[in-house]
């Protein structure tokens, strides 16, 4: 038999083991942590790909950075260096003999192609949500919003004063808004008669999916002047134009608009509790008593982390004076404002939460 080691040796063995254990219980979480930080290379990346329209090239084949540099006119190199880039987050594939191949979610960069993500992208990474998006620690020690504070303004504010960050904002809303309207067009019972107002409706994305699936109903979008102006050949072009009238009216000040249903998307959000009521007191002042308020927002629990409501609420507290709420809450606001609550409809993606006018 071998005689036991050394003491000396025996607490050198225990701290090595103790080390090799305490490095296995690391890796991941310095893995995790080095994968999550690298997201600031994710959204650049994609910014500069959008910018660049680097993806664009690649959507008539598989092309060596070379053949993209050269149809662009940039720099091969760093063509490659991107789009390496962009491979690792699986934006488009790179083979052993240096060809990418664009892929399905790259394929979301490219303007003008079906279901484009490109705006987001762009209002994503605008200076002025960056703006927002820098003076978080600032907001986390006063609360006030992050984005006003930042540029002095309020995002409407600066989006008005911005008409073209204004189309795009318009864009981008327009873009997320086809992603949810066939779950939510499926998921609620509409009305086969009467009329759909769309409040906040932005260039008349969702309303104009409602009046598609409903032949018979007809729609009145209210928007500040610049998404109704973008509004009328966006519904002509759904086939839906002729069905609605388009409302210039502000959420603070009140508008005319009778209807026998409401909707709400991802308005409620942009706004403080106040502000909210203020909003919804506006809107009852519209309706008649049983005309009914659809309430279309993604649903936050207090103490639930799930992606994407969370995140949704964080760009709400980096960009405006709202924040993502749960049913309860929404409940609570408009009961506030002359409304009972009734069904709550999860889509699976957003939630409907219908309110009623008393
Ligand atoms: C986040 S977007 C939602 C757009 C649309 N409902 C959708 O989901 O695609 C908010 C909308 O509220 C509009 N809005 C902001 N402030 C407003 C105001 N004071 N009066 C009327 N509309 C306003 C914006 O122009 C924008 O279209």
């Amino acid at each position: 038999m071998r005689p036991p080691p050394p003491p000396v040796v025996r607490a050198v063995q225990r701290l090595s083991a103790a080390l090799e254990r305490a490095s296995a219980a690391l890796k991941p979480a310095q893995a995790r942590f080095l994968e999550v930080s690298g997201g600031v290379a994710a959204v650049a990346l994609m910014r500069a790909a959008v910018k660049t329209r680097l993806i664009e090239p690649l959507a008539t084949g598989r092309k060596t950075a070379q053949q993209v540099a050269a149809e662009l006119g940039l720099h091969a190199d760093t063509v490659h260096r991107v789009l390496r880039g962009l491979a690792v987050y699986g934006l488009v594939r790179l083979d052993a003999g240096g060809r990418f191949t664009l892929t399905r979610t790259g394929r979301l960069l490219i303007e003008d192609s079906p279901h484009s993500m490109a705006g987001w992208i762009r209002y994503v990474t605008s200076d002025a949500v960056l703006a927002g998006w820098l003076r978080l620690p600032e907001t986390l020690a006063d609360g006030k919003p992050a984005f006003n504070e930042a540029t002095g303004t309020t995002l409407w504010e600066h989006m008005a004063a911005h008409p073209d960050e204004e189309a795009g904002f318009a864009r981008t809303m327009h873009e997320l808004t086809l992603l949810a309207a066939p779950l939510i067009v499926a998921a609620y019972p509409w009305p086969e008669h009467g009329t759909v107002c769309d409040v906040g409706g932005g260039i008349g994305s969702m309303l104009a999916e409602v009046l598609r699936a409903r032949p018979t109903l007809d729609g009145v979008l209210v928007d500040q002047a610049g998404p109704l102006a973008a509004s009328g050949e966006y519904l002509a072009a759904r086939g839906v134009g002729e069905r609605v009238q388009a409302v210039q009216g502000d959420l603070f000040e009140g508008f005319e608009a009778r209807a026998d249903l409401y909707l709400l998307k991802d308005v409620l959000h942009d706004w403080d509790d106040d502000q909210c009521r203020q909003i919804l007191r506006n809107v009852r002042a519209a309706a008649v008593p049983g005309a009914t308020v659809l309430v279309l927002e993604w649903l936050q629990e207090q103490n639930v982390a799930a992606f994407p409501v969370s995140v949704s609420d964080l760009m709400m507290l980096a960009q405006t004076e709202g924040r993502q709420r749960s049913a309860a809450e929404h409940q609570a606001l408009g009961a506030a404002a002359g409304f009972e609550p009734a069904r709550v409809i999860d889509t699976g993606v957003y939630g409907i939460v219908e309110l009623v006018a008393v």
